[in-house]
Parts: structure tokens; sequence; C-alpha cells
């Protein structure tokens, strides 16, 4: 099943994990198999690669019972695992997804199980240049800031133990499709891809191709790279922000928990804006919205004694001289 060979991918590849220090040797790593070109190319790589790095690999496959064929697809991906030597592991969704989301949701959790339960270090996906380019196009059209725009970095961590990585995201989807012809892998070709009524297939199937004909024909490259430089940017900007809000959080001893505005009025807006989500994220356990962040960062020049509206009908942020206080509301007993 398959046919061996070496390409320039594999050089390419290999270089790319040595330099970004994507695994590290005899790492355990818990390949994410579709059954689809990306994470097949993907899977056929890491297995010829494994002799140069000692990895302890394994395939793992999630069948969402989306489609009448799930459960064929599963099959195929196991034998392949089989015919490659490597320990395969496979989920079954007990209720469908109804979403795209629910269903990356479900994967995402059913992949961290798996990784955590039987000893890998890092989840690999099949993620490509093509994925960046149509992520950066869909989250642009929805007016989504750089970190929304920056999505899709080359690692993750998912716990204190675990990464997600993804190892394809130089390589574009026509490059995996090559590589798996002339390898001849068996894709399993998903229906579900073509289908013009996801948003998704028709920025693959008909902007993309448009770009490309009449404006720049390296369009999805070019994509990928803008996609590169905010990563690299966001990344920066967090840790920035992260040393802000250690700063501004000031004495953590103190019951009730706050953020300096003075220190904070000396930031950028840019830093400010992160800084407050981080701190909401951290304080409050939820992911802010647009206008909530904008809310807190107004308290930094407000008036003493001004407040916010609820957050999430639960907290309120008020000021009280250099500080932005977030209060807990004592909770109803019907909410
Ligand atoms: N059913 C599955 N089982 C295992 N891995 C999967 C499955 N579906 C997707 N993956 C992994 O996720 C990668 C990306 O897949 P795809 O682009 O279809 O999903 P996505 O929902 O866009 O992903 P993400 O939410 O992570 O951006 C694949 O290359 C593969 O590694």
């Amino acid at each position: 099943m398959s046919r061996s060979l070496w390409t320039a991918l594999h050089d390419r590849l290999h270089q790319t994990i040595r330099q970004r220090a994507l695994f590290a040797p005899h790492q355990a790593i818990l390949i994410a198999v579709s059954g689809g070109q990306d994470s097949l190319c993907l899977a056929r790589i890491l297995v010829d690669l494994q002799p140069k790095w000692n990895w302890k690999l394994a395939i793992a496959h999630c069948d969402h019972r989306w489609r009448p064929d799930s459960q064929a697809t599963a099959d195929h991906v196991a034998a392949l695992a089989i015919a490659w030597n490597l320990p395969i592991y496979r989920e079954v969704a007990e209720s469908i997804p109804k979403s795209e989301a629910e269903a990356r949701v479900w994967r995402y959790d059913v992949l961290s199980a798996i990784a955590q339960a039987e000893g890998y270090s890092a989840i690999a996906t099949g993620h490509t240049a093509s994925d960046r380019a149509e992520t950066l196009l869909f989250n642009l059209i929805r007016g989504s800031g750089a970190d929304g725009l920056q999505a899709l970095g080359w690692k993750r961590l998912l716990g204190s133990t675990l990464g997600l990585v993804r190892p394809l995201l130089e390589t574009t989807r026509t490059e995996t499709g090559k590589f798996c012809q002339a390898a001849e892998l068996p894709v399993w070709d998903d229906a579900t891809n073509q289908d013009l009524r996801y948003a998704r297939n028709r920025i693959r199937h008909e902007v993309l191709p448009y770009l490309e004909t009449h404006f720049n024909p390296q369009t999805e490259r070019h994509l990928a790279h803008t996609m590169e430089l905010l990563s690299a940017d966001v990344e920066h900007l967090e840790q920035q922000a992260a040393a802000l809000r250690e700063q501004a959080m000031g004495d953590r001893s103190l019951e009730a928990i706050g953020l300096n505005r003075r220190i904070l009025g000396q930031a950028s807006l840019a830093l400010q804006r992160r800084a407050v989500r981080q701190f909401l994220q951290q304080t409050l356990q939820f992911s802010p919205n647009f206008a909530q962040v904008e809310k807190v960062v107004s308290l930094i020049s407000a008036p003493n004694r001004t407040r916010t509206d609820p957050f999430l009908k639960r907290a309120i942020a008020e000021v009280d001289g250099d500080w932005i206080w977030i209060n807990d509301l004592p909770r109803s007993p019907h909410s």
C-alpha cells in the first residue's frame, strides 16, 4: 500500500522540523489522519523520516459519522496504519456534530485525550499553506484582527505536556496531491470538499482561482506568507502584553483582582487591549468580545468611580483611583 520514494519534500520537511524545532528526537507523535491527501502525505513523510529521528509514531482517526462512507474511511486509514506497522487509535462520535466548529472541538478533545492516555507529547496535523491562505481570506472578510488572521501557527500548546504541530504549513495542496500520486498513496476522496454550500469550499474553488487568474498567480503562497508574518508579530505582542499584565496586576495576595491603570496608561493601545483581554480571560475564565475589551480599556482614562455593565451577568469592572477592579456580583438564585 504505497511506494517508497525519497523526494525534495522529504528534505524540505526534515529541514523545517529541525530549524523550527517542531519535534525532538525520540519524541512520541500522534499523527491525525483524516484519509485525505494532506494528512496522508504528512504521515508517509514522517514515517520515512522516522529512522533519522527515532520518533515513536502512531495514527489517530476520528469518525464524525457525517457521511454514509465514514466507517469505510476509518477502516481505510486503519488498514494503512497496519500496513506501515503503526498503532492506530480510532474514535467514533457518540452524537453526530451539528457543525464544522462542533466537529473540530470534539476532534481536538478526542485527539488530546488519546495522546495523554497513551503517552504522546505531540499531535501532528496536515494543515497546509493552502489552508493558511483560505483561513486568512475567510477571516479577513469577517473583519478579524491580526489574531484571527494568523490562526494557523506551527506549534500550539494543548496542555502543559502536549503540543499541536503543523509541519506542512509551507507546503501547498497542489504539492501534497502530487506527492500522493507519486507515492501511490490511497487518498480517500471526501465529497464534502467539493460542496459549494460551504463558504470554505467556495473560497478554495472559486475565490482563490479567480484571484490567481486575474490578479497574481502566486496569491495562495503570498497569503500564506502574510499569515506567517502576522503569526510572528502576534506572538511577540502577546508576550509583551503578558509582561504588561503581570506588572499591572500588582500584589496578587490581595483578595480583589485588579489592574493598575497608571501602568496600563503608559503602554500603547495595542498592548492595553491585549493585556486587558488576557486579564479577563484569566480572571473570569471567558473569552471577551471586542466590545467588552473596549469597555474595560476605556476605563484606563475614565473619571473615578466609572463602572461597566455586568459581564456575563456576573462581574463588573469599576475605577477606584489608580485601579480598575473586577467585582464578581452575587449570583441570583435564578441565574
Ligand atoms: N476525521 C479526522 N480524523 C483525524 N484527523 C483529522 C480528521 N479531520 C481532520 N483531521 C486533521 O486535521 C487536519 C486539517 O483538516 P481540515 O482542514 O479538514 O480540518 P479543519 O476543521 O479545517 O481543521 P482545523 O479546525 O484544525 O483548522 C487534517 O490534515 C488532519 O491532520
